[in-house]
C-alpha cells in the first residue's frame, strides 16, 4: 500500500492540535489490517437531521459523528440531560494505512493513573441490581434494564499522547472488537474498543448485531467445557433472547421486510466472550432516519426501549455522555438512486472517555429477573477489564500456559472455540426453539388469508407492534399503527380489526396511558367490532370482564412456555409480570374468579389447570393472549395470531 508515511503523519496528529480519528475496523490480526486516519472540521449539531452529509454545493461527503445519549429526546425519551453535543467530524483527509506501520509509530509509555476507581462501589451496584428486580421488572416495567457505573481516574498527561498511547494498547491487547478507534477533538477524548455494531447499511440492506450474555473467562483462558456451561444457562439465553427481540422491533419498524435473523455466534474477546445474533433487513430510508428509529440497542438500555430510559433515569443518577451511544460513520456510496450514504456504527461502549484531565470508563450489566446482585457486579468488572488491562489502569492478563506445556514451542494462535464441534451444536441448538417466521426468508406477496381488510394497532410504549404490524402485513392486512396518545374514536370504529397493544406498567394504574388502552378496548368490544388484545391489553381487557388481575409470584419477563391456547399447545413468549387469575382447573367456562361479574355469557378462557393464570381469551369479536406471538421466543406465533384473528373478525 503506498501513502504517507505512517510515523510522519502520527508525529503530526500527535503535535499538532487539530481534530483526527483513528479506525482500526474488524479483526486485530492480518496482512491486510488497516487504519483509517480521518481529519476535518467540528461541527456540532442540535438533531440527527442536522448530520451535514452534503456540502454547502449539494456535493455528498463523509462524516463521523459521536452520537450521545441524551439524544433519545428525540424520541420523546427521558434522561439526564448533560448537554453532550452531537459532534460531527466533517472529513476532509482520509488516509488509509497499514495496521501494523500505524502501530509502530503509536506511544507506548504508559500514561499515569491518579484516584483510579469505581465511581459506585460494588455494594451499592448490588444494591441497585436489587432494587431494579424488585422494584422494575417486579412491578411489569419491563424485562431487562441496562445499567452503569464508571470507573474514573485522574490523567495528568497530554490528551492527544494519551489519546494513542491508548489506541495502540487496544490493538494490541484486546481482540475480537468490531471498532478499535480514538476520537479527539477539542476537549475530548474517546478511545474504545467496542465489540458491538448498533447498526449498518450498505446498498439498502441494514444490519443490526445484538450481542448480550456474558462469559467472563475463569484464569488460564476460556475452554470448550467452561464455555459449554455457560452457554447451558438459561439466564444468558433468555438475555439474548430478549435483545433480539427488542432489535427486531426497531428492525421491523426500518425495514420494508421485517429482519430476519441469523446466528448464534461468539465474539470472542481477549476476557471475555459473549454471545450474539445478526439481523438483516432491507430499507431505503435515510442513515440517519434509520438512526433516529434505532436509538439506542436495548442491550446497553433495556426493553421495552422507551421505558428502559425512564428506568435508567430513576436507578443512574448521573447523565452517559456518549456511553450507549454510538460512533456513526456516514459514507457517501455514490449511487444515483435512494439513500446518498452508507452508515456504519459501532455502539459506545468499553471506552475511555478524558476530559479537563478526568478518565471515564462507563460500563453496565444486563439486569433480568433472575440476575444475581454479586454476578452482575462481577459483570461490569470483565467488562471494564478488556480497557482497563490495555491502558494499564489493573494488571494485564498474561497468558498461562498448561502446566506440560512446552515453554520453548512457538505459541500458537488458539483455534476459535466456536469451532469446536460442542460448542457449535449448543449455539445451533438455541435456534431450535425460534419461531420460523424470524428465521426464515419471508415471502413478500401480502396475499395472506385476511387480504382487503384493515388493521389499526394501537401502540402502549412497547414497540412489539411494529413487529405485530409486519406479522399482520404479512396475513393481508393492511395495517397502520396509531400511538396511544393520538388514537380517535373515528379511527377506532374505521378498522376492520383493532389489535391493542402490550406496554409496560400495573394494568390496573389508571396514568392516562392505562384509561386510554381501557378505552381502546372498552369501545370495541362493546361495539362488538372485532379485537384482538395482547399482553397489557389483554390484562385490560380481563379486567373489563371481571377476572382478577394480580402479580405472578414470579415474573415471566422474557420467558417461552408451551400453553394450551384452545385446544392446541402453543409455544410462547411471555413478557409479563402481571396476570389474569381464574379458579384453577377451570380451563375454559363462564365462572371466573369475581364469577357473577362476567358480562359476556360466550366468554372462553383459556387458562393453566394448575395456578388458573388466564393465557388466553375469546368472545363475541374478540380475542386475547397473555403472551407476545410477534415474539422470537413464539415458536407457533404466525399459527397462534391467524387462529385468533380469524375469530375475532
Ligand atoms: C452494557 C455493556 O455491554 C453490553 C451488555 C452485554 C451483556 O449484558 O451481556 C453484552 C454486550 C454488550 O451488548 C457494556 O459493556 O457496558
Ligand atoms: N408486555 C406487556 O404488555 C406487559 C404487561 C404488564 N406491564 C405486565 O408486566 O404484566
Amino acid at each position: 500500500m503506498t501513502g504517507p508515511d505512517p510515523s510522519s503523519l502520527i508525529h503530526d496528529l500527535l503535535a499538532g492540535s487539530a481534530p483526527f480519528a483513528l479506525i482500526a475496523r474488524g479483526p486485530a490480526a492480518g496482512e491486510d489490517a488497516t487504519v483509517e486516519v480521518l481529519t476535518g472540521d467540528v461541527v456540532d449539531v442540535d438533531l440527527l437531521a442536522d448530520i451535514p452529509l452534503m456540502d454547502a454545493a449539494g456535493v455528498a461527503r463523509e462524516v463521523l459523528a459521536l452520537v450521545p445519549y441524551r439524544q433519545v429526546r428525540e424520541r420523546g425519551f427521558v434522561c439526564h440531560d448533560d448537554g453532550a453535543p452531537l459532534r460531527c467530524l466533517v472529513i476532509g483527509e482520509r488516509v488509509v494505512l497499514p495496521r501494523a506501520g500505524v502501530m509502530a509509530s503509536l506511544p507506548s509509555a504508559p500514561i499515569a493513573l491518579e484516584g483510579a476507581g469505581f465511581d459506585i462501589a460494588d455494594e451499592e451496584y448490588a444494591d441497585i441490581v436489587r432494587r431494579v428486580i424488585a422494584e422494575e421488572i417486579g412491578r411489569g416495567e419491563g424485562a431487562n434494564f441496562v445499567i452503569r457505573r464508571d470507573f474514573v481516574a485522574g490523567v495528568d498527561a497530554d490528551p492527544r499522547a494519551a489519546a494513542l498511547t491508548w489506541f495502540r494498547a487496544l490493538l494490541e491487547h484486546e481482540k475480537g472488537a468490531y471498532w478499535t478507534f480514538a476520537i479527539v477533538t477539542d476537549g475530548h477524548v474517546a478511545v474504545g474498543a467496542s465489540p458491538e455494531a448498533h447498526v449498518s447499511a450498505r446498498n439498502g440492506v441494514v444490519t443490526m448485531n445484538p450481542i448480550s450474555g456474558t462469559f467472563r473467562h475463569p484464569a488460564g483462558g476460556a475452554t470448550a467445557d467452561t464455555l459449554a456451561e455457560f452457554l447451558r444457562s438459561t439466564k444468558e439465553t433468555e438475555e439474548l433472547f430478549m435483545v433480539v427481540d427488542e432489535e427486531l422491533k426497531m428492525m421491523s419498524a426500518v425495514c420494508s421486510d421485517g429482519g430476519r435473523i441469523t446466528g448464534p455466534h461468539l465474539k470472542e474477546m481477549s476476557r471475555l466472550t459473549h454471545t450474539e445474533y445478526m439481523l438483516r433487513g432491507r430499507s431505503d430510508l435515510d442513515p440517519r432516519d434509520i438512526l433516529r428509529e434505532t436509538m439506542f440497542a436495548p442491550t446497553v438500555t433495556g426493553s421495552p426501549m422507551q421505558n428502559a430510559c425512564t428506568v435508567i433515569a430513576r436507578h443512574e443518577t448521573t447523565p452517559r455522555g456518549y456511553y450507549s451511544g454510538v460512533a456513526a460513520l456516514f459514507t457517501p456510496n455514490g449511487n444515483a438512486e435512494g439513500p446518498t450514504h452508507d452508515l456504519d456504527a459501532p455502539i459506545l461502549i468499553r471506552t475511555a472517555y478524558l476530559v479537563d484531565g478526568r478518565l471515564r470508563v462507563p460500563v453496565g450489566a444486563t439486569l433480568v429477573r433472575h440476575s444475581d446482585p454479586y454476578g452482575e457486579v462481577g459483570e461490569t468488572h470483565g467488562k471494564a477489564a478488556g480497557v482497563l488491562g490495555a491502558i494499564g489502569a489493573i494488571p494485564r492478563d498474561v497468558p498461562v500456559l498448561p502446566a506440560d506445556a512446552d515453554p520453548d514451542a512457538p505459541v500458537a494462535e488458539r483455534r476459535p472455540l466456536a469451532e469446536d464441534p460442542a460448542i457449535a451444536e449448543l449455539l445451533a441448538s438455541r435456534n431450535d426453539r425460534l419461531a420460523p417466521f424470524w428465521m426464515n426468508p419471508q415471502d413478500p406477496d401480502g396475499s395472506g388469508p385476511f387480504a382487503g381488510r384493515t388493521a389499526l394497532v394501537v401502540d402502549a410504549e412497547d414497540r412489539f407492534t411494529t413487529m405485530l404490524a409486519h406479522q399482520l402485513r404479512h396475513l393481508g392486512l393492511d395495517t397502520r399503527i396509531v400511538h396511544w396518545a393520538d388514537v380517535s374514536d373515528t379511527d377506532l370504529d374505521a378498522a376492520d380489526l383493532v389489535v391493542s397493544g402490550p406496554g409496560p406498567g400495573d394494568p390496573r394504574d389508571d396514568t392516562a396511558r392505562m384509561e386510554a388502552m381501557r378505552h381502546v378496548v372498552g369501545r370495541r368490544t362493546a361495539r362488538r367490532d372485532p379485537l384482538l388484545a395482547v399482553c397489557l391489553s389483554h390484562q385490560i381487557l380481563a379486567d373489563s370482564l371481571g377476572i382478577e388481575l394480580m402479580p405472578l409470584d414470579r415474573p415471566h419477563q422474557g420467558l417461552q412456555k408451551s400453553v394450551d391456547v384452545f385446544g392446541e399447545d402453543a409455544s410462547i413468549g411471555f413478557y409479563n409480570t402481571f396476570t389474569a387469575r381464574v379458579n384453577p382447573g377451570n380451563r375454559r367456562g363462564l365462572s371466573v374468579a369475581r364469577g357473577d361479574v362476567v358480562t359476556h355469557v360466550d366468554l372462553e378462557v383459556a387458562a393453566d389447570p394448575e395456578t388458573g393464570d388466564v393465557y388466553a381469551l375469546r368472545g363475541p369479536g374478540f380475542a386475547s393472549v397473555q403472551g407476545h406471538l410477534e415474539s422470537i421466543l413464539s415458536r407457533d406465533g404466525m399459527r397462534t395470531l391467524e387462529r385468533l384473528i380469524a375469530h375475532a373478525l
